[in-house]
């Protein structure tokens, strides 16, 4: 059986990619630790800073950097749902489906609680909003998002494999229908329906 073809880009282990994914453990960490935590806070605050004073140091002008985050027909990086590149994203890792449809499995933790235990609903229209601009891309009639509409069934947890799906299921026009939809256990706890409009703005030159 082929691989089903990546729609997001697939982390790398090595470079900013193994530097975002150490971000990602230390945003992690820090929640797990707490106020009541008897690690050495104030220590941690100055390695902390000391990092991102390096990271700045090397840093391209915010306007080149730009240029260089829209150079790519394929993928994003730097997006916060997918993004390899972006240490807030999950990341969610979608790929190509034989009917059309777009796919990805992700676990969620303690930086996305919201109901005690469960996914914050805003992380969850998040994950949506961007499996039904990915199903659009892919279905080669991308747009910006006019409309969401989400239903929570039931709460969504933590901790456990989810699966978001979402498919491009009309145009008309510029007028773009996308549902989409999180399951665990089987079990639908958030639908999306879409409306987006075909149009993009400028990519930064
Ligand atoms: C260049 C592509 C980038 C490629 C990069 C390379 C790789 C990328 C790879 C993968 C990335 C894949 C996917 C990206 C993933 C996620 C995308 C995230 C999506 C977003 O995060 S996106 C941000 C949030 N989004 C906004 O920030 C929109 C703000 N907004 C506007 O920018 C305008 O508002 C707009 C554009 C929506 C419409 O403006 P407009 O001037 O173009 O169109 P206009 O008003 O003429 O409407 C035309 C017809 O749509 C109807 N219509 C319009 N709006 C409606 C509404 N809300 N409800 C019901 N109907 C509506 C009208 O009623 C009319 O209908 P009719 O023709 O029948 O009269």
């Amino acid at each position: 059986m082929t691989a089903a073809p990546d729609l997001t880009s697939a982390p790398r282990e090595d470079g900013v990619d193994a530097a975002v994914a150490a971000a990602r453990r230390v945003i992690e960490s820090l929640l797990r630790a707490g106020g009541s935590s008897t690690a050495e806070m104030d220590r941690i605050a100055d390695q902390l800073n000391s990092v991102a004073d390096h990271l700045d140091e090397h840093a391209p002008e915010r306007d080149q950097r730009m240029v260089d985050m829209w150079a790519r027909e394929d993928f994003t990086r730097h997006d916060p749902v997918t993004g390899p590149e972006n240490a807030i994203a999950p990341p969610l890792h979608l790929t190509a489906r034989a009917d059309g449809s777009v796919r990805g499995v992700l676990t969620l933790g303690l930086p996305y609680q919201g109901p005690p235990g469960h996914v914050h609903g805003g992380i969850s229209a998040l994950l949506l909003d961007h499996a039904l601009g990915v199903a659009n891309h892919r279905a080669g009639l991308p747009g910006m998002t006019a409309e969401l509409t989400l239903r929570y069934h039931r709460p969504t947890p933590l901790f456990e494999p989810l699966t978001v799906t979402a498919r491009q299921v009309a145009a008309d026009g510029r007028k773009i229908r996308t549902t989409g939809a999180i399951e665990a256990r089987g079990e639908v706890c958030v639908s999306a329906e879409g409306l987006f409009i075909a149009k993009y703005l400028p990519r930064p030159r």
